[in-house]
């Protein structure tokens, strides 16, 4: 086997206070996060909207110390790696390619070449696929690999996705019950799984399989833990005016505590470090808004970040991987449609071909301002 490297996925996040907004505006840079009718419109968008976010979005990291832990966690999981395929006898370098802050992807892949790595396993540190989080980075690496012919040379697979993987329902399942025999009825508290949402246009018009595998993910991490609770799955960190999945997790404890639920665990499921959605909005939004509703235990399952049982389970993902035929990323992105960020007209008056240049025109136009009425009145973009 020649050099291996083992190239891990994930978003990034704000290191510090000034680092949000340039990170926000990388976020919605990628039309795999916002798609629009017009590529042209995508930067100027991502401008305006991480202009307006920005400190929303900064007083939410300045409550959990003023940046995210994504970075410093992302890097113990990798040391924690590397030792785990050191113990079961390979030898490999890991690298981390975040897409929207530092270390990015293409830095990752800098070092990937002057390491002279010749076998490389992509790992998504997302356990079930989405569009709009492996699939934007699977995008990204597959236009980096087309243009380089250096990077053609090294023998590589992806894994899309491992939410079904025994190791880690295994991990998820060790983690419930240690916060369920916290509680004060460990056997009547509801597990409540809080996966991040995506719109729901991913799903139906785009082909995501993300809902699909979250709801498989819970049902697996359930049967795993064989204990009599009961479960919900709901969908939490909507951001803009489209719909997304539902239930909302806001309303579903909402609901659960109208039902006389009075001890929930949470449990986040789509993301497998802490990070602002977990610190802040689990933590803090949602225990208000669960013990408003009258909800007595609000106990929070941490995310797995570098729980041995989980680290061998990605570390035997690896070897799997390296064993398995070889995964493109090509054959793994699912074929863009567009599908719509806030419903529009249909313009269909195309009598001569510089009329509907006009109409396009005058459409993109109409759909800018009905966007920017829509954000500045809600005046956050969230929620
Ligand atoms: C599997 C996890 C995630 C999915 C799916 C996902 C989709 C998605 N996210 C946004 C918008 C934002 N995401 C933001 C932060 C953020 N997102 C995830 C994970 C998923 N996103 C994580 C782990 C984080 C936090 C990183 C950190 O700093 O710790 C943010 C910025 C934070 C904020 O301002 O609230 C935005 C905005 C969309 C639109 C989307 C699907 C289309
Ligand atoms: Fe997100
Ligand atoms: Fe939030």
């Amino acid at each position: 086997m020649g050099r291996l490297g083992v190239l891990l996925l994930n978003l990034g996040g704000p290191d510090k206070l000034e680092d949000v907004r340039p990170f926000l505006y990388n976020l919605f840079a990628d039309p795999e996060i916002i798609r629009l009718p017009s590529p042209l419109l995508q930067a100027p968008l991502a401008w305006l909207i991480s202009t307006l976010r920005a400190k929303k979005s900064q007083e939410n990291y300045k409550k959990i110390g003023g940046g995210s832990p994504l970075r410093r966690i992302t890097e113990a999981q990798g040391q924690a790696l590397r030792s785990q395929l050191q113990q079961k006898g390979h030898e490999a370098h890991i690298y981390l390619g975040m897409r929207y802050w530092h270390p990015f992807t293409e830095e990752a892949i800098a070092q990937i070449k002057r390491d002279k790595i010749e076998e490389l396993v992509v790992l998504p540190l997302y356990p079930q696929f989405s569009i709009s989080t492996t699939g934007s980075s699977f995008r990204l690496l597959d236009r980096i690999w087309k243009t380089d012919p250096e990077l053609q040379k090294i023998k590589y697979t992806v894994v899309p996705s491992w939410y079904d993987n025994s190791g880690y329902l295994q991990a998820m399942a060790n983690l419930i019950a240690t916060q369920l025999d916290q509680v004060k009825n460990p056997s009547e508290a509801y597990v409540f799984f809080s996966a991040h949402g995506v719109p729901v246009s991913y799903i139906e018009e785009a082909g995501d399989p993300y809902q699909k595998e979250i709801e498989a993910c819970a049902e697996l991490i359930m049967q795993k833990l064989n204990r009599p609770n009961s479960y919900k799955l709901a969908y939490q960190s909507r951001v803009g005016p489209v719909e997304w999945l539902q239930p909302y997790t806001d309303i579903a404890i909402e609901e659960l505590a109208a039902q006389g639920v009075k001890e929930l665990v949470v449990v986040p499921i789509s993301f497998v470090s802490e990070h602002i959605e977990t610190l802040e909005e689990i933590d803090m939004e949602y225990r208000e808004i669960a013990e408003h509703a009258g909800i007595e235990t609000f106990a929070r399952v941490p995310a797995p970040d570098t729980d041995p049982t989980f680290i061998q389970a990605l570390a035997d993902i690896v070897i799997k991987a390296l064993n398995d035929p070889k995964k493109s990323f090509s054959e793994t992105i699912q074929p863009q449609k567009n599908t719509k960020l806030y419903p529009q007209e249909r313009w269909e008056w195309g009598m001569t071909q510089s009329a509907e240049v006009w109409n396009g025109r005058l459409a993109m136009l109409g759909f800018l301002i009905l966007l920017l009425e829509i954000w500045l009145g809600r005046g956050q973009l969230i929620h």
